[in-house]
């Protein structure tokens, strides 16, 4: 049996009063794929900044296999910012690792290169950075989080501000990664859709409950009814998984009832 490339065990995390999650498992494997889900404030950053070091838990423990990539929320750079895509993705490389002389040098260029290219992204590499597209920039900041070569990559919402075609390819690439290099992905996102085909087990977090388990079992109407203690449907639409519910506040996320045609016709509004 391989190790794992994440163990938590017994933990517990919280703030002040507030108990964010207590008694949580989870073991995940070499190249395994986790979707974060649950509503805003459920812990989703908290237990990606816990994977990183950066929260000390009440209780249990963590072990993290191998270094760690990050994958930050897209957010525009500044136009002014003299900084072009490849300076972006040679600051994950950086560090003692490389260190000076020419031919740690050479080595830190083709390091560059390497992640570069497992994103597609030679074609815009040298531009500055504040001319791309967000979709252009996220694949950026997918390579730096590649270039130090990680056994777990975290992603914070990595898919936030991106156009449905963009979000599919940043999708897919960090799949093709997991694929190739058995890096294990645990990916905070507020809509399954995008990763649902490459998704292997969901942590459902809720107001200090959760679940974990493969996609169809966790996405189910009784399961998140359950975990919501309110009602809440789940629904297949166009490819799209909805998640609908009683309280729309405390299910926000997958997507808007009012988005999908059809959908108050299918899912009456319950309890108010
Ligand atoms: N360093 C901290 N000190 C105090 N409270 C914190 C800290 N970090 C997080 N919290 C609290 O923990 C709760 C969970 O926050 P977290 O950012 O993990 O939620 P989230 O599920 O990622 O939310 P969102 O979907 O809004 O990003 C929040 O109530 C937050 O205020």
């Amino acid at each position: 049996m391989t190790a794992p490339a994440v163990e938590i065990r017994g933990a517990r995390l919280s703030f002040g009063h507030r108990v964010l999650w207590s008694d949580f498992d989870l073991t995940i494997a070499p190249g395994e794929f986790i979707a974060v889900l649950g509503p805003n404030g459920s812990g989703k950053t908290s237990l990606l900044r816990t994977l990183l070091g950066q929260y000390r838990l009440d209780a249990g423990e963590v072990r993290v296999a191998g270094s760690v990539g990050y994958v930050p929320q897209q957010r525009p750079h500044d136009e002014d910012v003299p900084l072009r895509g490849r300076d972006l993705v040679g600051l994950g490389v950086d560090g003692a690792r490389w260190g000076v002389g020419f031919r740690r040098r050479a080595a830190r260029r083709s390091a560059v290169d390497a992640a570069i290219d497992q994103v597609d992204a030679r074609a815009f590499a040298d531009a500055p950075l504040g001319l791309l597209s967000g979709g252009e920039q996220q694949r950026l900041r997918v390579a730096q989080a590649l270039a130090s070569d990680p056994a777990v990559l975290l992603c914070d919402e990595p898919l936030l501000s991106l156009d449905p075609k963009n979000q599919a390819r940043v999708a897919q690439l960090i799949d093709r990664r997991r694929r190739a290099a058995s890096t294990a992905v645990v990916f905070v996102t507020h809509e399954i859709t995008p990763i649902l085909p490459f998704v292997d087990r969901v942590v459902y977090l809720v107001d200090g409950r959760f679940r974990i388990g493969r996609t169809a079992d966790v996405m189910t109407s009784e399961t998140l009814t359950e975990l919501y203690r309110s009602p809440v449907e789940v629904l297949r639409v166009a490819g799209r998984l909805v998640v609908v519910g009683a309280d729309d506040a405390s299910c926000h996320g997958q997507v808007d009832a009012g988005q999908v045609p059809g959908t108050n016709e299918v899912v009456p509004e319950t309890g108010r």
